[in-house]
């Protein structure tokens, strides 16, 4: 099968301090795409840049900081973008489609099953398609903001076999090269630890913005899927295929876990918990290492207020997040059968199935988003 890869290319390669796009940059990275492209491989793109393509032509003398003049920045920025990015692979006979996404796109199921039924059908097609967050509607509190976890979560969501993170440093350091000249570069990751957190900084330039912290957060969040990560440099011509070859100019992050069902991975990542069950020892063994389905019995106590066919988070005794699940109760269903047995509680509330989450619809923790403890 066709390999199939996600490149995410940020603001600083694309573009200048100054604001406009640099259109060489943009046809060199294009030609490598589409030399991956031309060898068979799958190519997904999530591209950084509209606000700064387009923050110049509206007349700002510098990236403004003001959400809705970003987003005005970004409505004449993305045709921009689109348009160099059209123009540059045409040029190889590759079409370009544009997707862009916000994070409800992958936190509400029908969106993301949508997404995905696009894009397969752009693959079959052989385009490629171009993915940018949709800067105009994304409103801050649930904005990405940098586009690192965006690719993170398109390489989950479509199985890529890679997620290569392309940026203005080769690779990331054991501390930021522009302040620490001394700092030396980390060339493989298996596990992420808080010594490298704390090696990561923020942007390194005035048009960058997550810098290595986000790009670590995203390899974070692509590890956990399955999916193996690059963050790097492409320069010269060949760079994007050694970079898929396994030795690009940049640091490699590995992942030794497996890659879970589409639905298990809209469980574990992208789905958003409307409440909270906590569960006693037996439960916690039962889920954790038996691979058994949650009932009532092992239940100690309820906190939101869910229906049946939603996402809740299961916790321990201690509080500690075990993992993600879809109830097949409502909350206070749930509440009126805790702590007793199948048979009491079928005899309490009028239930289909036993099962309060059945343990084709559970995912552990191991496998589920969960904020950073530094953030
Ligand atoms: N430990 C580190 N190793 C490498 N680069 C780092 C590190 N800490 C911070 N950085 C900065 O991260 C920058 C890349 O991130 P960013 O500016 O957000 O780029 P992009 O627009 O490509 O996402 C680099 O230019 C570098 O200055
Ligand atoms: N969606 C925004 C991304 C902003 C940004 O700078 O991201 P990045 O370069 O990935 O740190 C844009 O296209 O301008």
């Amino acid at each position: 099968m066709a390999k199939r890869i996600v490149v995410k290319i940020g603001s600083s390669s694309l573009t200048s301090a100054e604001g406009g796009l640099n259109r060489e940059q943009v046809q060199f990275f294009a030609d490598e795409l589409a030399s991956l492209h031309a060898s068979g491989c799958q190519v997904l793109l999530v591209t950084s840049g509209a606000i700064a393509a387009g923050f110049r032509r509206l007349g700002y003398a510098a990236r403004p900081k003001l959400v809705h003049e970003k987003q005005a920045a970004a409505a004449v920025g993305q045709a921009l973008l689109m348009q160099a990015y059209q123009e540059a692979l045409n040029a190889g006979g590759v079409i370009a489609a544009q997707i862009l996404l916000t994070r409800p796109d992958f936190s509400n199921r029908g969106r993301a099953q949508n997404a995905t039924r696009t894009i397969e059908e752009l693959l079959k097609q052989k385009a490629i398609p171009i993915i940018n967050e949709n800067d105009t509607v994304a409103v801050d509190e649930i904005k990405f903001g940098e586009n690192d976890s965006l690719s993170a979560l398109v390489a989950n969501l479509v199985k890529a076999d890679g997620l290569y993170i392309l940026t203005d440093m080769d690779g990331l350091y054991t501390g930021d090269p522009r302040k620490v000249p001394d700092a030396e570069r980390i060339e493989r990751v298996e596990t992420l630890t808080e010594e490298l957190y704390r090696m990561a900084g923020g942007a390194g330039s005035s048009v960058g913005t997550g810098g290595m912290r986000s790009k670590l957060e995203a390899a974070r969040i692509a590890m956990q899927g399955g999916v193996p990560v690059f963050v790097g440099r492409i320069s010269e011509l060949g760079d994007l295929r050694a970079a898929v070859d396994g030795t690009g100019k940049g640091t490699y992050f590995t992942s030794s876990l497996q890659s879970l069902s589409a639905k298990k991975h809209w469980i574990g990542f992208l789905s958003d918990p409307q409440g909270k069950i906590a569960v006693d020892a037996g439960a916690e063994e039962a889920l954790l290492n038996r691979g058994r389905s949650l009932l009532p019995a092992g239940i100690t106590a309820v906190e939101g207020d869910f229906h049946p066919g939603e996402v809740v988070e299961i916790v321990n005794a201690d509080g500690r997040l075990l993992g993600r699940g879809v109830t097949q109760y409502a909350a206070w269903q749930v509440t009126a059968v805790a702590g007793l047995s199948s048979e009491e509680a079928q005899k309490r509330i009028d239930i289909a199935r036993i099962e309060v989450i059945h343990r084709d619809e559970w995912v552990a923790s191991t496998n589920v988003k969960e904020a950073h403890a530094n953030e």
